[in-house]
C-alpha cells in the first residue's frame, strides 16, 4: 500500500518539482532523500524521474565535490543538508534585514566625507546601535569586485593588512559559506584584534550584486582562546551596481553594522568602524591598481 501512495504523489507532483526554484528546490531534495532512505530499504521501487533530483546537487559543489549518488542514502547526509539549508536562510535573511536598514532613507547623517568622493554616513538603529554606510564610486566592474570580495575571500588579507586571516570554514553552494574572519592587530589600533563567525550570502539580481553576511554558530567552531569574546558582524550587505556610464566602474554601497563586544567606550568603537571603512576601501582601490585579473585564483 505504502509504495503504491507514493509513487501516485510522485506522479501528480512531478510537473510543479520540475517547476521549483531556490529554497523549493532544496526542499524538495530533502524530501527525495528521505524516499530514498525508505526505497533503499527496499520498501519500494521509484520512477526514474526522481534519480534526475541529482540536477540539484550543483547547489552544493563544494569544498570537496560529492557525488550524489554516494551520499543521497546516508542519514548523517540528510541532516547535514538540513542544516546547510539553515545557513541558507540565515544568509538570506541577513540579505533582507541589512537591506531594510540600508533602504529606510530616514535618519542618515554624514560622518565622513573624503576627497575622492566617498560619503560616509551614519545612523544610531532602535536599541542604541549605531551602524556606518559607505558609498564610494570603485574603478572595477561589478564581477570583478565580486570575484575579490567574495569569491576569493580567503585572499583579502593580502591585499588588506587590517585582517589577520580568512577562512571558509563551509561551502553550501555557489552562493552561501560559513568564514572566520579574525581582524589584525595593528598600531594605533585601540580596538585590539577581535575573531567573527558568520555566514556570508551572495545574491544576484540583474546587473546588481549583492554580499550579504551575519554572525552565526558553527558547533565545531566554538569561540577562540584568546580573543574578548565574539564580535558580532551583520546583519550587514554590500551593494555593487554598474554606474551606468559606461566606464565600467561601480557603485560600491557597503553597510557596517558590527557589535565589537568587550568593555569599549562607545567614543572610540564610533571611530574605528567607519575608519576601517575608509581603510578598507584605500586597500581596496589600491588591490584593484595592481592589476590583478579575474581568473587567476
Ligand atoms: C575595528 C576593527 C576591530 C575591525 C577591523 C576589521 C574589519 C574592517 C574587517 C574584519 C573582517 C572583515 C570582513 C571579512 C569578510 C567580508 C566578506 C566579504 O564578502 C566582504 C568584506 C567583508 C565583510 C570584510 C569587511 C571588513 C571586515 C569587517
Amino acid at each position: 500500500m505504502l509504495p503504491a501512495v507514493v509513487k501516485l504523489c510522485c506522479g501528480i507532483s512531478y510537473p510543479h518539482v520540475r517547476s521549483t526554484a531556490g529554497l523549493e528546490r532544496i526542499a524538495v531534495v530533502a524530501i527525495g532523500q528521505e524516499i530514498a532512505h525508505i526505497s533503499k530499504d527496499g520498501q519500494l521501487t521509484l520512477p526514474r524521474w526522481a534519480n534526475t533530483m541529482g540536477r540539484f546537487r550543483s547547489l552544493s559543489h563544494c569544498g570537496e565535490p560529492r557525488k550524489w549518488g554516494e551520499d543521497i542514502l546516508t542519514k548523517t547526509s540528510s541532516t547535514l543538508r538540513e542544516e546547510e539549508l539553515a545557513y541558507v536562510k540565515q544568509g538570506q535573511e541577513a540579505l533582507q534585514k541589512a537591506l531594510e536598514i540600508i533602504e529606510d532613507k530616514t535618519g542618515w547623517k554624514i560622518e565622513i566625507s573624503e576627497e575622492k568622493g566617498d560619503v560616509i554616513y551614519s545612523k544610531t538603529l532602535p536599541g542604541s546601535r549605531k551602524v556606518f554606510r559607505l558609498e564610494a564610486v570603485l574603478d572595477a566592474s561589478p564581477e570583478e569586485l565580486y570575484d575579490h570580495l567574495f569569491l576569493k575571500v580567503e585572499k583579502m588579507k593580502q591585499w588588506n593588512p587590517n585582517i589577520q586571516n580568512i577562512k571558509v570554514l563551509k561551502q553550501i553552494g555557489d552562493s552561501t559559506m560559513v568564514t572566520h574572519e579574525v581582524s589584525a592587530e595593528t598600531a594605533g589600533n585601540l580596538v585590539g584584534q577581535r575573531d567573527f563567525l558568520s555566514v556570508r550570502h551572495c545574491s544576484k539580481q540583474k546587473s546588481c550584486i549583492y554580499l550579504a553576511g551575519m554572525a552565526t554558530e558553527l558547533d565545531s567552531f566554538p569561540p577562540q582562546k584568546g580573543f574578548v569574546s565574539r564580535a558580532q558582524d551583520g546583519p550587514t550587505c554590500i551593494i555593487i551596481q554598474p554606474t551606468g556610464d559606461n566606464t565600467g566602474r561601480s557603485r560600491f554601497t557597503w553597510l557596517l553594522n558590527m557589535d565589537l563586544k568587550g568593555w569599549l567606550p562607545k567614543s572610540i568603537v564610533n571611530q574605528a568602524l567607519p575608519r576601517a571603512q575608509v581603510d578598507f576601501t584605500c586597500y581596496l582601490r589600491r588591490h584593484l591598481s595592481t592589476g590583478s585579473t579575474l581568473t587567476e585564483h
